[in-house]
Parts: C-alpha cells; structure tokens; sequence
C-alpha cells in the first residue's frame, strides 16, 4: 500500500509539469527544502534466484540512422558447470544455491561474443518495448551507467531503430553520480551520447537526475518524480511490494559485483522503506551518487543482467555457480525481480562458470 501525500502545492506543481518541466523540477527542488517524505509501503523481501542457462548467439544486419532530440528532459519528478561455449544454444536448469520460500526460475544466456550479446539485447529490448507498448501505452526503461550503454548499441540500427515505437519509451536510471550532466562521469551524459541522441524518444518522458542538488536532495527529488508518475500511471505500481514496478530494468555489474551504486558490504544494500537514495562514500569514484534501493529494483517487471569480461567472471561465479564470497552476499546475489531476470554473458564473463 502507497500513500502520497497530497497538497495544493503538489497539485500546482503537477500542473506546471505538465505544461513545463523545467518548472516541475525546480518546484520539487522548492519542495524538498520544505518538507520530508510521508512515504508508508511495504517491503518485499529480496530473494536469490537461480536461472536455466541458454546459449544463444543471433545476428541481424547494421546500418546506423541518427535521431538528435534535444539533449534533457526532467529531473522532478548455484551451481551447474557450463562448458563449451558455442554457436547453438544450450539449456541448463540450475537449482537454486539459497534455500527460500518463493523460489523461482531466471534465465542464463551466454553468448561467444560481446557483439552477439548485443544483437540478441536488442531483440530482447525491443520485444519487450512492443509488448508493454501494446498492453500499457507505455514502456518504461530504466538505465544503468557503465558497460552496459554501449552493449545497447544494436537497438538503434536496423531494424529496431524503425521498427520501435520510441514514443512509447519513458527513459529513468537506476543509478547516478553526483556532477553535471556534462561531466564525463555522468551516468546521464553517457546515455545521451551513446544512446538517447540516436534514437526518437520524447524529450519529457527522459527522467535525468537533478544535478543541482545535493546527493540527498538529489535522491529525494526523484523519488517524489517517480511518485508523482506512479500517480499518473505513467509507472506502475507492484501491488506485491508497493513499490514502483519498472517495465524493464537494464543492469550493469562491477568486477565486485555491485550493481547499481549499491556495493558489497555497504548498508544501503539493506534500505528497505525508501526508493531512491544516496550515498557519499562510493568505493567507486565519483564518492557521491544517487541510487534505487533493492526494494525497487526487485518490483520490476523485467530485469537484464547484462555482464561481459572476464574481470567479471568471479562475481558472475558466485551469482551463479559455484564460487564463494568470502563476506556477504554479493549485490548482485540479491537481484531478485518480482517479474522476470535474463542474464545476458558473453563468454569472458561466463567463463568461470
Ligand atoms: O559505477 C557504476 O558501475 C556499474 C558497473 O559499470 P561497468 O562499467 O563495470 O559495467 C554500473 O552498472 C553503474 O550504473 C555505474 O554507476
């Protein structure tokens, strides 16, 4: 159950959205100054769990075609061997390696190549992006930073470039650094120039982090806009964990095997009331960022897993085979969506597994 609290002043503020999102965002930077949130939800509880393993490499032909919208929008608002990496698919069921009460099933897919693993996200992504288009009106894509920008590259060459409805898209992330939007450590910059500037998404519907504010602030601020677009339906709302529920969430992972700005041994890893929040003391550089919590993360309807490099290859162990951590869970042990997980493994990340 979500409760928003509600007052002229929120109300004005979605008008001005509505007709100006410059407008919206400084009111919620005016708002956050003046008020703390009155969120009331429930947890959902996160849940490893283990997927089937599926090899899978695809091709489709490349022609690049460039779309340049104009650059922002908003900021209101265990274990199983594998072996052979090859051509054809292959299918593992893998048991999960936790014992829990809700156990269910993902999917592994492993690819002999970084470029094959992005052929077939593209297919995955704009497979996804029909089905939602078609069933909701909308299609929300929630975006990591890092890698995983550039492994989205074959969505915006034929066919998907014309094929998708990118009207349809509402563009968020999962995580963010705390400087401008130009800064080369920008999670939003990178996007852009890697991926939003090609492609014909409506500038309103890309939701960038406030860079103005502080890292709290900042974090606040963007949860109250994606409060506000749960209000409007624009995002859903898991009734399961009244959390928002993402259509699709995009995910990197670090060599750690921290996903999002959420690392091994950090207690933001625990948070369990808010949606968003920040942190001051990355292990990562930059120190200040925002982040989703797991109990978002973990109401999304899809989540990709996208992983590739053998520097990668022992948290990708410990996630799915049988490698061991020496603490705690990795972050990543802990992705566990409400609706569907895919890994997406080129051989160098799959191969310890
Ligand atoms: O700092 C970050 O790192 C992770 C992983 O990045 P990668 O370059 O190793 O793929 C990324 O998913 C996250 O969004 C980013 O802020």
């Amino acid at each position: 159950m979500l409760t928003v609290q509600h007052s002229p002043v929120v109300d004005q503020l979605v008008v001005a959205y509505k007709s100006n999102p410059r407008i919206y965002i400084e009111g919620c930077a005016m708002r956050m100054a003046s008020s703390s949130s009155t969120l009331a939800a429930n947890l959902r509880t996160s849940i490893t769990r283990l997927p089937s393993i599926h090899r899978s490499p695809s091709c489709i032909p490349a022609r690049s075609q460039l779309f340049i919208p104009k650059p922002l929008a908003c900021s209101l608002i265990r274990p199983r061997r594998v072996s052979g990496i090859g051509a054809n698919p292959k299918k593992f069921d893998c048991r999960a390696k936790f014992s829990m009460a809700e156990k269910r099933q993902g999917k592994v897919d492993v690819f002999d190549s970084e470029e094959s693993l992005s052929v077939s996200l593209a297919k995955y992504t704009a497979d996804l992006s029909e089905k939602f288009a078609k069933e909701r009106g909308a299609f929300t894509v929630v975006l990591s930073g890092g890698s995983l920008i550039n492994s989205l590259r074959k969505l915006v060459e034929a066919p998907y470039i014309d094929s998708v409805d990118w009207s349809k898209w509402h563009i968020f992330w999962v995580d963010e650094r705390v400087v401008p939007k130009d800064h080369e450590d920008s999670n939003y910059k990178l996007a852009y120039d890697g991926f939003l500037c090609k492609v014909p998404i409506t500038t309103g519907n890309v939701y960038a982090i406030n860079d103005a504010l502080s890292a709290e602030a900042a974090a606040d601020d963007y949860e109250t806009c994606l409060k506000h677009l749960v209000k409007i339906k624009t995002v859903d709302l898991s009734e399961a964990s009244g959390f928002p529920k993402f259509d699709l969430m995009l995910l990197g992972m670090g060599p750690d095997g921290h996903v999002a700005s959420l690392f091994p041994g950090h207690p933001l890893v625990h948070e369990s009331k808010q949606w968003v929040t920040s942190i001051k003391d990355s292990p990562k550089p930059p120190p200040e960022r925002i982040t989703f919590t797991f109990p978002v993360i973990n109401s999304s309807a899809n989540i990709a897993l996208v992983v590739a490099g053998a520097g990668k290859a022992h948290a990708v162990n410990v996630a799915l085979g049988s490698g061991q951590n020496s603490d705690s869970l990795l972050p990543v042990q802990m992705v566990s969506p409400e609706g569907e997980l895919t890994w997406f493994l080129d051989s160098g990340a799959a191969s310890k597994l």
